[in-house]
């Protein structure tokens, strides 16, 4: 069956100043499946993830199309704000604002100008309940986010994320200050998401791209040297060096 596109990239460059760090990357990633990026330190994943939604604006030369329902995303004349609206991020560090539970989850509708109390509930319930942390807040959503865990702060911002109904949520190692536990539950969380929406996911860890994604794009030295479904990347890697980093030879 063929799968369709959520979002697809076609020569996507990135320079900081004159350091070309991410070389004509094309990448098709699927709708409602998990990508991940792997890769060495310093190979461009987080770059070319955050280029997705425009959040390399500011630091960055970024060239090249990134097509979102027909649209290149990536003119000026486009809307960064929309974009950021309907491709969700969520960074490596939990960021919860300092401000109650149910402040945070509703803080990009407020931002959009949502006041009916009903719809805020609502969606905070719903929110929540998506990313697997209603059952254990939903006694304290006046308190405030900074008093929770780690696992949970980091729940908390997929939350937030999902408030808005993105289409698309870009992780950048959305686990890795985590514990397993808490690692195991935002894994269950993005297994049940991707019924509703795509995730595209820089991860370092090897066995959380083989137990989680669906599609795995192998990325060095600034180069997308190979991607293909998961299965295949681990078990039957057409490239030597996909092969090599994954048996541990550099990275
Ligand atoms: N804001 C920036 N300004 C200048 N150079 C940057 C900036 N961000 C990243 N770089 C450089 O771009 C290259 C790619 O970095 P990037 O963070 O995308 O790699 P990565 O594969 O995500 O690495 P890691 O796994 O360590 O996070 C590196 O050489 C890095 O030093």
């Amino acid at each position: 069956m063929q799968t369709s596109t959520a979002l697809e990239t076609k020569n996507l460059q990135v320079l900081y100043g004159e350091k070309h760090v991410a070389h004509d990357i094309n990448l098709k990633f699927p709708q409602n499946k998990i990508t991940a990026l792997i890769g060495a330190s310093g190979s461009g994943k987080s770059t070319v993830l955050r280029s997705l939604n425009r959040m390399n604006d500011d630091f960055a030369t970024v060239k090249g199309e990134i097509n979102f329902h027909g649209v290149n995303i990536n003119q000026p004349r486009v809307n960064v704000y929309r974009v950021r609206q309907r491709i969700g991020m969520v960074f490596q560090q939990p960021t919860p604002f300092p401000m109650s539970i149910y402040e945070n989850v509703i803080y990009g509708l407020r931002l959009a100008g949502e006041k009916d109390r009903r719809v805020l509930d609502q969606r905070v319930e719903e929110s929540l309940r998506q990313a697997a942390l209603w059952d254990e807040v939903k006694d304290q959503l006046k308190s405030s986010a900074l008093a929770l865990s780690g696992g949970q702060q980091q729940r908390l911002c997929i939350a937030r994320t999902l408030a808005v109904r993105p289409e698309i949520i870009l992780m950048d190692e959305p686990t890795s200050a985590l514990d397993p536990v808490s690692t195991s539950q935002i894994e269950d969380t993005l297994v049940q998401l991707k019924e509703q929406l795509t995730i595209i996911m820089v991860t370092h860890n090897m066995q959380q791209a083989s137990r989680s994604a669906d599609w795995t794009a192998f990325m060095h030295q600034g180069h997308l040297i190979e991607f293909d479904k998961t299965a295949n990347i681990f078990m039957n890697p057409r490239e030597q060096k996909t092969a090599d980093y994954l048996s541990g030879k550099f990275g």
